[in-house]
């Protein structure tokens, strides 16, 4: 395996986002969860990105784990490793991206990181460092509210200047449009003033392209999907894509019972679950009972065992901003997160026991959360349900699933349905 690309991803349903965009544009792409095992065998591909469920963990240990996975990615011949972080740069004070950038960046010997979450598609841009989700600032977004990183600062210079050893600095879009060589220059000019990384704007496409010409020959970066349509599209104009790999075929239908658990909390998973209420039973957990010791996992299974042979079901624990705030007071943030995160984990194990081969899951954590009870190790991509969504195929499990990793933000109200339409 030579690899064109490498990526480390923060999130599992931020990972196959990525992969996504990068299939789309003609790089032949897998997703692994955590590094591959010594020894495991691997589809040829063009890209794999390497999900982690590092967002949200202490950032010394996000620190290691993302070492591992960019030395694993170098010894299979990427010359340049992405880390791909939020499009809306979900992060704290505290990390995790300023210390695994500047941990990344000096394994990869780079003076500077390049920097961007932008990512047209969903509606993510940067303009004077400012980031922009659909037509306000970050922090007057639905994001305000994110239950585990409520991002209340949309300059991102300010934010990754807080969260990195390094001072930040800026590369506007008036040097963007000026060119790649500009934004090299840039870049040059900001790592001579002692700059470790420099927040980059975006507003287009077009910007993303300029940005991954000028960046292609470096080792690191870090953005969102958007970059990576950038440094993928650079690869295909210097040939080092391959033929149709956009939509890689998912393969024969897996059949079995279908069922979908959301754990996000955001604006969009509460609309699309409750517009699933209209097509499917929906199940509502109750964390505070959960976290008052109620076998909720119990009850969802017996709810799901009763119904799954007529269709699919959906089980959430999604609950709007002032319900998640009151939980988190009681019990507190991790505490109140890492206990749902492991109920659903659980219902998911219990679904598939009971038949399930077709998962939707909406949330990063979430997922990462289902997606290591199962046991998941590598997908392969499919036909994308919506912007920065695809159909994932496990690979490497003995009877294959079909599984939507849903970020949290992603989708329109009628996503649960159209994703379980496109998962045969
Ligand atoms: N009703 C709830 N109250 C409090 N926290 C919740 C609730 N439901 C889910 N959570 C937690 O909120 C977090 C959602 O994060 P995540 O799954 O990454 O979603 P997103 O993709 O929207 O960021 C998880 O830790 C999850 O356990
Ligand atoms: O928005 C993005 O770039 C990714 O899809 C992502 O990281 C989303 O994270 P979430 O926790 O699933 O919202």
């Amino acid at each position: 395996m030579s690899l064109a690309l490498g990526c480390v991803a923060d999130d599992y349903t931020g990972a196959s986002d990525l992969a996504n965009t990068l299939t789309k544009a003609g790089l032949r792409t897998i997703q692994t969860i955590g590094v591959p095992e010594e020894g495991r065998a691997l589809p040829e591909a063009d890209a794999v990105v390497v999900a982690l469920k590092s967002r949200s963990i202490p950032a010394d240990q996000a620190v290691a784990r993302s070492r591992e996975a960019e030395a694993w990615l170098r010894a299979r011949g990427a010359a340049h490793v992405m880390f791909k972080v939020c499009s809306t740069f979900d992060s704290t004070d505290a990390g995790n991206i300023g210390p695994v950038m500047d941990a990344l960046r000096a394994e990869a010997g780079a003076a500077i990181a390049l920097v961007t979450p932008a990512f047209p598609e969903t509606g993510r841009s940067v303009y004077q460092g400012n980031l922009f989700v659909g037509s306000v600032p970050l922090n007057e977004s639905p994001l305000k509210d994110h239950p585990l990183n409520p991002m209340r600062d949309a300059n991102l210079v300010r934010v990754l200047g807080r969260q990195s050893a390094s001072p930040v600095g800026l590369i506007d879009t008036a040097t963007v449009a000026r060119g790649a060589e500009a934004v090299a220059a840039r870049l040059q000019d900001l790592a001579a003033e002692g700059k470790g990384a420099a927040i980059a704007d975006a507003i287009f496409d077009s910007d993303l392209e300029t940005l991954g010409r000028a960046i292609i020959a470096e080792k690191f970066s870090v953005g969102a999907s958007g970059l990576g349509l950038g440094l993928a599209r650079a690869l295909v104009a210097d040939g080092r894509g391959t033929q149709d790999a956009a939509g890689a075929a998912v393969g024969e239908p897996v059949g079995g019972a279908a069922a979908c658990l959301a754990g996000s909390c955001s604006q969009a998973t509460l609309q699309q679950v409750a517009a699933a209420e209209k097509i499917m039973p929906v199940m509502r957990l109750d964390p505070a009972r959960l976290l008052a010791g109620a076998d909720v996992v119990a009850e969802a299974l017996a709810f799901a065992a009763e119904r799954l042979a007529a269709g699919p079901v959906l089980i959430a624990s999604s609950a709007p901003p002032e319900a998640v705030r009151a939980l988190q007071a009681e019990h507190g943030v991790d505490a109140a997160g890492h206990a749902i995160e492991a109920a659903l984990a659980a219902i998911a194990e219990g679904l598939v026991a009971r038949g399930v081969r077709r998962l939707v899951v909406a949330g990063g954590e979430t997922s990462g959360s289902v997606v290591d009870r199962l046991g998941l190790t590598a997908f392969l991509l499919g036909p994308e349900i919506a912007a920065g969504v695809p159909v994932l195929r496990t690979a490497g499990r003995p009877e294959p699933m079909l599984l939507a990793l849903k970020s949290g933000n992603f989708g329109g109200p009628d996503f649960f349905g159209r994703a379980l339409d496109m998962m045969a």
